[in-house]
């Protein structure tokens, strides 16, 4: 069970993005992946996401491989972006509903989502006419709809002030007590640290640290340490 990564290498021409990455995650944990820009985050949360396709290694969640049985892999994710480029004229509530019939979630839970992120009073509006933080509460809710045993969510707190930042903490934690299991890239090592099973910090295309936080008992001196670490890589 969970998501399992076997040596991952993804080169672009003749860019290597990633180097023979392997990992696992449980249900009902969460991965947090840190590291400076350009060490192969996005790249590493597209493959889980099927969006980009590994140059070789193996990717499965729950043991349904995403080379083999793809369309099975795909139905039990929801992925989040860390850019959106909103131009067409769509309201809020449309996108959610466009995203809802992909995944076959119902218009009430659309609702919820829309409450959930508190859009509820903006569901009206173009969605290129959206604050940033805005924008980022839009595509957490698309990447919740159909509840995902898998979210990979990039760089999610991009943008969100402090009160939906403590939102999206609880709502992680939430989803770890049902099973789901969580993947996210971010700079911020408190809340790495908050929701994080597992930290992992990347460095050109490669994992040169992980921290597992289950021993932890002095989160204050590990948000220190991880500080310590973000610099230094
Ligand atoms: N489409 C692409 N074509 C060529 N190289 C790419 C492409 N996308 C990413 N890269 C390269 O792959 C490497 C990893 O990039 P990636 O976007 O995965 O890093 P990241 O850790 O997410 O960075 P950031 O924190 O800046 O978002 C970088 O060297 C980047 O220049």
């Amino acid at each position: 069970m969970g998501l399992k990564v076997g040596k991952v290498t993804k080169k672009y021409k003749q860019k290597l993005a990633l180097l023979s990455v392997s990992l696992q995650v449980d249900r009902g944990e969460c991965l947090v992946l840190c590291g400076g820009n350009g060490a192969g985050k996005s790249t590493l949360l597209q493959i889980l996401a099927g969006v980009l396709s590994p140059t070789t290694g193996t990717v499965t969640l729950d043991g349904v491989s995403l080379h083999e049985h793809r369309e099975a892999y795909i139905s039990q994710i929801g992925y989040m972006p860390d850019d959106f480029h909103a131009r067409s004229m769509i309201t809020v509530q449309e996108f959610l509903a466009f995203y809802a019939s992909l995944r076959n979630a119902s218009a009430a839970q659309v609702e919820e989502i829309l409450h959930d992120i508190g859009l509820e009073k903006h569901k009206k509006e173009w969605i290129k006419q959206l604050s940033k933080g805005m924008r980022q509460r839009l595509l957490l809710g698309q990447a919740l709809l159909g509840e995902p045993t898998l979210l990979l969510l990039d760089e999610p707190t991009n943008g969100l002030d402090p009160f939906w930042i403590d939102q999206f903490i609880d709502m992680l934690k939430k989803r770890k007590k049902k099973g789901g299991i969580i993947v996210f890239s971010t700079h911020m090592m408190d809340v790495a640290a908050e929701v994080g099973d597992h930290i992992l910090f990347m460095k050109n295309g490669e994992i040169v640290k992980q921290i597992d936080t289950s021993h932890v008992c002095d989160k204050e001196k590990m948000i220190v340490q991880l500080l310590n670490w973000h610099r230094k890589i």
